[in-house]
């Protein structure tokens, strides 16, 4: 076991000279999910005029503590005329301050009399006025090159009346499984076969890492067809994903193609799940080369090597750093365990209580028990070679989209 590679060897072999795909233009309807190419600049204050945080009055400070006539009414949408000096004005939430008036009182406040609206003393100078440009100021960043437009983000761009972005392509992925023992659902199981698990799972992982899953095949069971399947994916792919056959089990049709149309460095990593993992290069006709990533095919060594190295892969190719690194947390292990020679990424269930983060593992953590990941909110890294006591402090990777 002592030629086990370290993961993070493995992740730097994955990523090296990976860097962000070309921008397009897309409308802000279509946007959502996506990874920002450039900065976008404010045009506008937001607000663009000081207003209302309130239903009520506005009037001047110095005028407050008296019964003051009410000279204008103000809707959000009608722009207001300067204060007439002693009066007040009527407004509602949103309404533009009339020039002349420095503070707004909540009509719960007041007291409507017939000589007027009677106003409390000391009310605050700027009281319940949104001041313009409190939330973006015209010519600030209002966001960066990176972020990955989700809602609050599509919201910000809608508040400065932007309809196209900048973005960058979504990587395009092509996803193979390997196996003869592996059917499609829909198809009738012949003994000895299983369904397909691993192709929906990680589809569905990819597509929230941000990638465009553009096609989906079982590996022709010949040579000659793998290459030629190959060859022409890689024209059309960023990344080339696999799962199976990359253990040393017999002679792989894979394996022996990529060793033909490029490059393939088999890994034996200090990881469990997830030991073996295939890394390598498909060239293309214009000798660019696609990226080839060879998980293993139990399905939790494929759930756990997709968060582990193809989130990252997708943000290096998105150029998203919240992607590209997995948010860490600690928690208490509320289990005891002992790894040997490989770290353990194991599954757990994060349980937030009064006395901090508690981590449950799931029972049965072996690479094909796929109910293992179904609840799980994190992976708890546990050091190769160490124990966990009950009550111990646990690094966990939190399994979140980014
Ligand atoms: N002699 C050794 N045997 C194995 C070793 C080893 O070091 N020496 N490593 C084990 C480890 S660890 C792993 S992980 C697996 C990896 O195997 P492969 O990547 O070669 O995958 P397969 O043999 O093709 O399949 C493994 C397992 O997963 C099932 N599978 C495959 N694809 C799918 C799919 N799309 N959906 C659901 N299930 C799938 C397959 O039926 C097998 O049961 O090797 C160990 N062996
Ligand atoms: O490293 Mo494997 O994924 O344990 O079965």
């Amino acid at each position: 076991m002592a030629d086990l590679q370290s993961v993070e060897a493995a992740l730097d072999a994955l990523l090296d000279g990976v860097s962000p795909l070309d921008a397009e233009m897309v409308g802000t309807a279509q946007a959502a999910g996506r990874v920002l190419a450039e900065a976008v600049v404010a045009q506008l204050d937001v607000p663009p005029a000081d207003n209302s945080a309130m239903d009520g009055y506005a009037l001047r400070v110095a005028d407050a503590g008296r019964a003051l006539p009410v000279s204008q009414r103000i809707a959000a949408g009608s722009p207001p005329q300067p204060l007439e000096p002693g009066s007040c004005t009527r407004i509602f939430t949103g309404g533009e301050i009339p020039p002349g008036a420095d503070c707004v009182v909540m009509q719960e406040n007041v007291e409507v009399r017939d000589e007027g609206v009677v106003f409390p003393t000391n009310v605050p100078l700027g009281d319940n006025i949104r001041r313009r440009g409190r939330d973006v100021r015209a010519g600030s960043v209002l966001l960066g090159p990176g972020v990955r437009l989700e809602a609050a983000a599509l919201g910000h761009l809608a508040g400065q009346g932007i309809t196209e972005v900048m973005v960058r392509r979504r990587p395009r992925v092509a996803l193979l499984s390997t196996g003869d023992e592996i059917v499609d659902p829909g198809q009738p199981l012949a003994p000895g076969q299983i369904y397909n698990s691993n192709r929906p799972m990680l589809r569905r992982l990819l597509e929230r890492f941000g990638a465009d899953v553009f096609m989906v095949a079982t590996v022709p069971d010949d040579f000659d067809v793998t290459c030629q399947t190959l060859r022409q994916i890689a024209e059309q792919a960023d990344v080339v994903v696999t799962t199976g056959g990359v253990s040393v089990g017999e002679e792989d049709h894979v394996k022996r193609a990529l060793e033909r149309l490029g490059h393939l460095d088999l890994w034996r990593l200090a990881m469990r799940p997830g030991k073996p993992l295939a890394l390598g290069r498909i060239a293309r006709c214009d000798r660019s080369e696609a990226r080839f990533v060879g998980l293993p095919g139990n399905p939790v060594s494929g759930f756990v090597g997709a968060w582990v190295y193809l989130r990252p892969l997708m943000g290096a190719l998105l150029g998203c750093p919240a992607l590209a690194e997995l948010p860490r947390l600690s928690a208490r292990a509320a289990f005891a365990t002992r790894t040997q020679a490989r770290r353990h990424y194991m599954r757990v269930k994060l349980e937030f209580t009064a006395q901090g983060v508690v981590a449950q593992a799931f029972n049965d953590q072996n690479s094909a028990v796929l109910s293992s990941c179904v609840d799980a909110d994190a992976l708890a890294v546990i050091a190769e070679n160490s124990e966990i006591a009950e009550g111990d402090w646990l690094d966990c990777l939190w399994l979140v989209e980014g």
